[in-house]
């Protein structure tokens, strides 16, 4: 299959012309087919297009909204506001254990289940995209979504030793900064009352907070690395009737590896999302 790629412009478009112009990214992990050609226009930084584009972004609004269906869209918001909210209970309980103790010892186990009820909620998102009420691609989102709760659940709730570690701050920090940044974004563009900083924050603070979220986890993981290996936990030994062996402490070493390949795939497609939504750069493909 052959494939052509044109620049369109982006008059008064914006986001919106962004994503009716077609699927996003090229990358493997998206939802293009991979390999895809792109060509980019850019046209308006500020998100201010004039009249006539604005009312062209609030029928495009409302086309969306009919084609997910009301259902869809009062779910999503639901979802969105319950996300944003149990974040922001998480980030004030954070600040307030801080402001109290002056320590961050303790921290986790004080937020514990807070963090792993929402964050276990996330996983909705995966489904999100399978039944198609959002046009994330079910990789990105699988990806993203399971490295949380493999971090959440298989390391820091099983390693007690390492919840006091300064890494699990470092991430616990960055995913909360960022998701409420993020549900609030899908909030407000639901509401179709999209404040400009809330879209300037969603495509521009993961530029930073991406890689500190990243180097806390896998600090996080390292640190974990000589208890696993000291205990074996939930590692399987032969000889056994089933005749399978299992190292955790590999599989740790190897999931460390794998962000190698896997974050930067992560991270050029929100660098994508960022030039289509504040700088309106138009994705047009064409298969021959
Ligand atoms: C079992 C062991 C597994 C181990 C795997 C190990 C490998 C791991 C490597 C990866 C490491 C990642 C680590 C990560 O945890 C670190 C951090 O998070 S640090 C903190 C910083 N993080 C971020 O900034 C996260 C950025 N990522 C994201 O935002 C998303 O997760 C992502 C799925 C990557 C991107 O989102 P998306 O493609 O959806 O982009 P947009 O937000 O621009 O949205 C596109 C369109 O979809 C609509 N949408 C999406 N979700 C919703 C929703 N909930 N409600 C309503 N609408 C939604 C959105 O509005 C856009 O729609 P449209 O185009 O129509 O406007």
């Amino acid at each position: 299959m052959g494939r052509l790629t044109e620049a369109a412009a982006a008059a008064g478009g914006g986001a919106s012309a962004a994503r009716s112009a077609g699927p996003p990214a090229p990358l493997p992990l998206s939802s293009t087919s991979p390999g895809c050609a792109a060509a980019m226009a850019s046209s308006e930084e500020d998100g201010t297009n004039g009249g006539a584009s604005e009312a062209g972004e609030e029928r495009e609004t409302a086309g969306k909204r009919t084609r997910r269906g009301l259902l869809a869209t009062a779910w999503l918001t639901f979802y969105n506001i319950a996300m944003t909210a149990g974040w922001l209970v998480l980030a004030i309980a954070m600040v307030r254990f801080y402001m109290e103790k002056g320590t961050h010892k303790g921290l986790y186990r004080s937020i514990q289940k807070t963090l792993k009820f929402f964050q276990t909620f996330a996983l909705l998102e995966i489904v999100h995209c399978l039944i198609g009420i959002v046009p994330t691609s079910v990789l990105v989102a699988g990806v993203q979504v399971s490295s949380r709760i493999f971090m959440v659940w298989l390391v820091t709730h099983s390693i007690k030793p390492i919840q006091n570690e300064e890494s699990v701050v470092l991430f616990l920090v960055a995913w909360t900064v960022t998701e409420i940044t993020r549900y609030s974004f899908y909030t407000f563009s639901l509401l179709d009352h999209l404040p400009y900083f809330v879209k300037w924050a969603r495509y521009n603070f993961f530029i930073i907070l991406y890689p500190v979220g990243v180097a806390g986890e896998l600090l996080t993981i390292y640190a974990a690395l000589p208890y696993v290996k000291k205990t074996g936990m939930f590692s399987i030994r032969l000889p056994n009737k089933y005749n399978v062996s299992f190292d955790y402490y590999y599989f740790l070493l190897i999931t460390m590896a794998s962000y190698i390949p896997l974050f930067p795939q992560l991270y050029f497609h929100m660098l994508r999302q960022r030039r289509k939504v504040l700088h309106g750069e138009v994705i047009v493909e064409k298969d021959d």
